[in-house]
């Protein structure tokens, strides 16, 4: 048996028959997604097939109306979202969810609140229980932030960052929340091509060094092609073609469904 169907027969996560439907929309038609221990999955399809529903659904911010969702052994299908990301989900937005008020490194630091083992009231007293702990915490912020390129930028302000860089800091405070899965949506969007390059790496050592595995919601092909092991394609709701990547990208029926919705330069390039 391979490594690959090794990992399979284990999946991290496992959605089974997902269907989600807002009025008359089936926005997620009988979909099953699965992403092995360490795998990089990528979802994509045209405008409005169902992807941001899926991830959705995934971190239980939106219940589905049938099917199965198990994460690590566990079915989470009625598991709250906060208990998902305790469980070990966690996502980052197409559109940027930041404490705008906050440093850098304070935005960080709000990814372990989930995790902290010592309460609030030992906070507020400060007891060295709850110092000690927090001062772990920072120095594994600051060790992400270097990793990340962004240690020069921990006590700013996080808008004093480019909208490059805020995205760069949300995937490290995914990280420093040390998720068994990365939900990203997007996160090469409205980045300049060497920064590109360097997020390819990046989500390629949270990977390998961190071993997190990942589903990556992308439009730039290029990112698919460079980082994802197998591609889920939707359309309309419903997985069309499954597989490798360069298998995917020439699958008629992919290339009808993005051709008939409007294939865009960017997802060809
Ligand atoms: N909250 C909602 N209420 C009503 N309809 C919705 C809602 N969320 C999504 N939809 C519909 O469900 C379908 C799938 O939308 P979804 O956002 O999941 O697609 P997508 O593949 O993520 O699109 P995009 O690539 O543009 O982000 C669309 O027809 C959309 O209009």
């Amino acid at each position: 048996m391979t490594e690959t169907e090794t990992n399979m027969t284990r999946p991290v996560l496992e959605a089974r028959g997902i269907v989600r439907r807002f009025g008359g929309i089936t926005a997620v038609d009988g979909v099953d997604v699965t992403v092995g221990q360490g795998e990089i999955v990528g979802l994509i399809g045209p405008n409005g097939s169902g992807k941001s529903t899926m991830v959705n659904l995934l971190t239980g911010e939106l219940a589905p109306d049938k099917g199965t969702i198990r994460f690590a052994g566990k079915d989470i299908t009625g598991v709250a979202p906060y208990r998902r990301a305790r469980l070990g989900i966690a996502r980052s937005f197409q559109m940027l969810r930041m404490f705008t008020s906050m440093s850098v490194e304070d935005n960080m630091l709000t990814a372990t609140h989930i995790h902290m083992k010592r309460g609030l009231l030992s906070s507020l007293l400060n007891l060295p229980s709850a110092r000690a702990e927090e001062d772990e915490v920072r120095a594994r912020a600051r060790d992400l932030l270097a990793m990340f390129e962004l240690e020069q930028f921990a006590g700013r302000p996080v808008t004093a960052l480019s909208i490059g860089q805020q995205r760069m800091v949300e995937l490290a405070r995914g990280v420093l929340s040390g998720p068994k899965l990365f939900l990203l949506d997007e996160p090469a969007a409205g980045l300049a091509p060497p920064n590109v390059d360097r997020l390819i790496a990046l989500i390629k050592r949270m990977r390998d060094e961190f071993g997190i595995s990942i589903l990556l919601i992308e439009h730039d092909m290029r990112v698919v092609r460079e980082l994802c092991d197998r591609v889920v394609v939707l359309d309309s709701g419903e997985l069309i073609a499954e597989g490798h990547p360069e298998t995917v990208v020439n699958d008629p029926a992919v290339i009808e469904a993005y051709i008939g919705k409007g294939w865009s330069r960017r997802a060809q390039a």
